[in-house]
């Protein structure tokens, strides 16, 4: 069974004629863009902004109509992935390299809905990576501040072995911090370092996370 499709399809249903939709980017958000075509080839009208140059693309190949940010005020629904949610939905997003597209998107929507499968459900955030968007300025130094916090901060690097470079031009660190107590403490210190732009701690930003699994959808 495709988790992360069944996920998406639930979370597409939430969408009504005429609303602002937030794309989100990922494996999973792809789903979800995919949902909305097809529901858009059965009469749903909407139009969409996108959090990367990946999802646009997509949403533009598929007939979706992107806005310019400068034509939107308020965003109805955003559906996106992430990489860990807690039972608070709290969530570490960014394994995509989107996280600061995401997180300007989902500060300005309505409802934030987060679609996963199962295996990202966890009791504490941090085994995953915490991703940290970093600008290339004195990296060196932002590196060293952001390992004084607990973690050991590595640039991300594309398969080629070149640094990952994000849609703002900023590179990414992924930083293992293991199992965080307290997300959104780590969130504020993580932003108070100059260089950081950005973390992928969405802190109680999501309306509601479902959970594709085996058994079924389930929602947080
Ligand atoms: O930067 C990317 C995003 O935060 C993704 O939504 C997140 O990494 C989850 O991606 P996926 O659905 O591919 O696991």
């Amino acid at each position: 069974m495709n988790l992360k499709k069944l996920a998406a399809d639930k979370a597409v249903e939430l969408i009504e004629n005429g609303m602002t939709v937030g794309l989100g980017t990922g494996s999973t958000a792809y789903w979800a863009i995919h949902g909305i075509a097809d529901r858009m080839k059965e009469g749903l009208s909407i139009r969409a902004v996108a959090t990367s140059e990946a999802s646009d693309k997509l949403a533009r190949e598929l007939g979706i109509p992107i806005v310019p940010f400068h034509e939107v005020d308020v965003i109805d629904i955003t559906i996106d992935g992430a990489d860990e949610t807690d039972s608070q939905m709290n969530l570490i997003k960014g394994g995509g390299g989107a996280l600061l597209r995401e997180k300007i998107v989902a500060a300005s929507s309505r409802q934030l809905i987060i679609i996963v499968d199962e295996s990202k459900v966890v009791d504490r955030l941090g085994k995953f990576p915490l991703p940290v968007e970093v600008v290339p300025f004195a990296v060196e130094l932002t590196l060293k501040k952001l390992a004084k916090l607990g973690c050991e901060p590595k640039l991300r690097l594309t398969e080629d072995g070149s640094l990952f470079k994000t849609d703002n031009g900023n590179y990414t660190a992924d930083c293992s911090f293991g199992s965080i107590s307290d997300p959104a403490g780590l969130h504020d210190e993580l932003n108070a370092i100059p260089g950081v732009v950005d973390n992928g701690l969405f802190i109680r930003m999501a309306s509601r996370v479902i959970v594709g699994s085996e058994k079924g959808i389930s929602t947080l």
